[in-house]
């Protein structure tokens, strides 16, 4: 017969009693050690671990009151808050008993024991213990998965002063479990600013869920938001659970929340009210624990005027705003930006690092980044693998102001000649569609001298 992989130890002063059930016990699990004086317990469990633990109740002769169990078993998990301790009473104790469970014991057996019954008991309690440390284990190792998963993107590069009222909302909220509504463009950070935010709170060993709302269709919304079970529609072929339910403990990130239909506002509005998730397919609620961040890019103050976003959710979801700005506002952001992404497109790229030139600053920083950070992102990536001698051009950096409006180059009363001269160039280039022979025609200069201005300004 195979023995349990169990590390068994029994705390009594009777050496009959201890002897006993060494040697029944040697016969199904694999190791069992004996203690005559309680006072040694300390020093045994922190010399071995042990998986169950067989505890005695009364040790001084005659004593009947259990306290000095009752304080071992305190002891006990004093130093290890998962042992596994199996008590034992004499018949007649078992208020004792349920005072011993209700401290933290797993079990307890009636002296003079049944074998089949003790062999039961520790055997229960021996899969406990494999359970509850399998769990510890799964925990830690979920902790350090979510801590490498929330390092991802949670850099919010820039210094400018909208970016330091940004961190200083971001800093001073993230401790609270207030719902957090970030506010921007495409582009401008939202997700980034999320993930930092729950980096900084409370919940920073937990999970960080995105859900992209812009993305679930109507048809799947709840299932993806709040599971299903098993036959609740034809593709569910077996339970599943939720966004907000895997988020639970953490924070979940409803992007794109302006995306969401009436019908789909109510339930989400039902859920985040009550904190009560229901999957599809049941008719029992589930507690959810989520600190909740949303975003979007969508006018929902107007939507809320017009009749396409519901109040009640807006001010559910808005306990703190922020607002991003857009990267043509902090233009004093695009130089550490631009140089962070060449440095990453570098090394994955495998190139040596390049400098930003004046030249080519200038010409990031004279455009008007409608796609904000993700497209200063792209276009340095683009730039980056266009890039062959180790020297970054104007001309390896494409924008789509190539194909800019005409009508935004009229000349502002307010221009100074240096920008007059530009936008000039710049007409003059649109016009005769990059031709510079032609370009330089109109401008009534050379060829060389439409060069020199094209280099001049970064165009
Ligand atoms: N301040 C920042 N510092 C460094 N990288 C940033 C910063 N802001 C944004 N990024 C980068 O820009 C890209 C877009 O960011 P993100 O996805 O957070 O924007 P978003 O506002 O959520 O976009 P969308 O509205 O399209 O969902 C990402 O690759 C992100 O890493």
């Amino acid at each position: 017969m195979s023995k349990t992989n169990c590390r068994i130890l029994i705390v009594d002063d009777q050496e009959d009693i201890l002897t006993a059930g060494r040697i029944f016990l040697k016969q199904h699990f694999s190791l069992v050690r004996t203690e005559i004086r309680p006072e040694r317990l300390t020093d045994l469990l922190l010399k071995e671990p042990y998986d169950v633990i067989l505890l005695d109740m009364n040790y001084t002769a005659g004593a009947t009151s259990s306290r000095e169990g009752l304080d071992l078993l305190q002891k006990i998990l004093q130093i290890d808050p998962q042992a596994v301790v199996v008590m034992m009473t004499a018949y007649g104790d078992i208020d004792l008993a349920v005072q011993a469970l209700k401290l933290g014991a797993s079990d307890f057996v009636v002296k003079p024991w049944h074998n089949e019954k003790l062999l039961a008991t520790i055997t229960a309690a021996s899969k406990l213990s494999q359970s509850t440390s399998e769990v510890l284990h799964l925990r830690n190792k979920q902790q350090h998965l979510n801590e490498a998963l929330n390092q991802v993107g949670v850099e919010l590069v820039g210094t400018s002063p909208a970016m330091q009222k940004v961190y200083q909302t971001l800093e001073k909220v993230a401790s609270t479990d207030a719902n957090v509504l970030i506010l921007g463009e495409n582009g401008t950070g939202k997700e980034v600013a999320a993930r930092l935010l729950h980096r900084l709170s409370k919940r920073a060993k937990e999970v960080f869920i995105p859900v992209d709302l812009g993305a679930v269709t109507e048809t799947l919304f709840e299932s993806e938001l709040f599971g299903h079970m098993k036959g609740a529609f034809t593709d569910a072929k077996e339970d599943r659970i939720g966004r907000f339910e895997v988020a639970s403990g953490g924070t979940l990130f409803l992007d794109e929340i302006g995306n969401v239909s009436l019908p789909l506002q109510a339930k989400l509005l039902t859920a985040l009210q009550s904190r009560v998730v229901t999957p599809v397919g049941s008719n029992r609620g589930k507690l959810v624990d989520i600190r909740l961040i949303c975003a979007t890019n969508m006018p929902l103050y107007d939507m809320v005027k017009q009749g396409r976003f519901r109040q009640d959710l807006l001010y559910r979801i808005n306990t703190v705003e922020v607002q991003l700005p857009p990267l043509r506002e902090r233009k004093e952001d695009i130089q550490p930006l631009a140089e962070r992404f060449l440095a990453t497109f570098a090394k994955k790229y495998q190139k040596p690092p390049v400098q930003l030139s004046k030249a080519v600053l200038q010409k990031l920083q004279s455009y008007s980044w409608p796609g904000n950070i993700r497209e200063l992102e792209h276009t340095m990536e683009r730039a980056m693998i266009m890039c062959e001698s180790g020297h970054l051009h104007p001309s390896d950096i494409y924008l789509a102001e190539d194909t800019v409006d005409m009508e935004e180059l009229t000349l502002a009363k307010d221009q100074t000649l240096g920008n007059v001269e530009k936008t000039l160039v710049q007409q003059a280039l649109l016009k005769n569609n990059g031709n510079i022979t032609h370009a330089s025609k109109e401008l009534g200069i050379t060829r060389t001298a439409l060069y020199r201005r094209i280099e001049k300004y970064g165009l």
